[in-house]
């Protein structure tokens, strides 16, 4: 029987943070460590970051763009623990400074860690290979709970890169985030983004291939945040001890790119 691993949750006392240890700690394969939440955060059986760095494998994080950049870059200074980030929201700069901190440490990171979610991906990225985007109006819609700050949610954008991979564009180039006003008709190419916001929805997205006469709609329902803890578990045994590095679900699972 192999040794646990040692497991630190960032962000202990937020939703996903609270849904991480209770989800760590019926899992034999893991030893719950230490749980973190802001600096100055005592009290709950919590620590100071830098303590539980110190004394662990793998930190999961699920907090806010500010404070996993910071703590990737904790990480990296003192050469580990690996990380897994769930936040989302980030900014281009703060992920270059995750990308930075992955030269010294693995990190895995994903805006989504349901595993359906991350096999709706490669369905996705497949039908838009075939139906393309000029041919085809391609709709992403997402809903959350009223209490998500980031829009499009990190899932959202997770599938518009892989309706952009499957029509070779750059998801840069084609993202319309925004609609409001007198807009005029829809230019070919596009790809859009929807968003709604209100009461406890965990989250909810499709992906819509509108084309003339017909609509392909493929979509993923959360049920509760349960599943978004067991991926970030399976994401936290398959880094440790891996070389630095940037990764995503699509290595942990073994989903081939294409
Ligand atoms: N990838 C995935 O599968 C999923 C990703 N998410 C993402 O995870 C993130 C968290 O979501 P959720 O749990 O709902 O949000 P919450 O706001 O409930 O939790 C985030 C927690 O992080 C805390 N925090 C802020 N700064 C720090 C810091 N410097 N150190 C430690 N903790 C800090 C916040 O504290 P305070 O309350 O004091 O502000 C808050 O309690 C979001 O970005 C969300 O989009 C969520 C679900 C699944
Ligand atoms: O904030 C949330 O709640 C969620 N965030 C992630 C996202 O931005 O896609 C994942 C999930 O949808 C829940």
């Amino acid at each position: 029987m192999p040794q646990p691993l040692k497991i630190a949750i960032a962000g202990a006392l937020g939703r996903m943070g609270r849904q991480m240890a209770q989800t760590v700690a019926a899992d034999p394969r893991l030893e719950p460590v230490a749980r973190f939440h802001r600096p100055g955060s005592m009290g709950e059986g919590l620590v100071e970051r830098d303590e539980a760095l110190a004394l662990v494998d793998v930190v999961i994080d699920f907090t806010t763009p500010a404070a996993s950049v910071e703590l990737a870059k904790a990480c990296a200074a003192r050469g580990g623990p690996a990380l897994v980030i769930g936040s989302t929201g980030f900014s281009a700069s703060e992920l270059a400074a995750i990308a930075e901190a992955a030269k010294t440490i693995a990190i895995v990171r994903s805006g989504s860690y349901s595993l359906g979610l991350n096999m709706l991906t490669g369905l996705v990225e497949q039908a838009a290979r075939a139906l393309g985007s000029e041919d085809c109006d391609i709709e992403i819609l997402e809903a959350h709970h009223r209490f998500k700050v980031d829009a499009p949610s990190g899932t959202a954008l997770m599938l518009g890169e892989a309706v952009a991979r499957g029509c070779g564009v750059d998801l840069g180039d084609v993202a319309r985030r925004a609609r409001d006003g007198l807009i005029g008709p829809r230019p070919a190419g596009e790809i859009g983004f929807a968003v709604l916001r209100g009461g406890s929805i965990v989250g909810e997205h499709s992906v819509g291939f509108l084309a003339e006469g017909e609509t392909l709609t493929l979509s993923h329902a959360a049920g509760d945040r349960s599943m978004f803890a067991r991926g970030a578990i399976a994401a936290a045994l398959w880094v440790a001890g891996r070389p630095p590095g940037e990764y995503d679900m699509r290595d942990v699972l073994g989903f081939t790119a294409s």
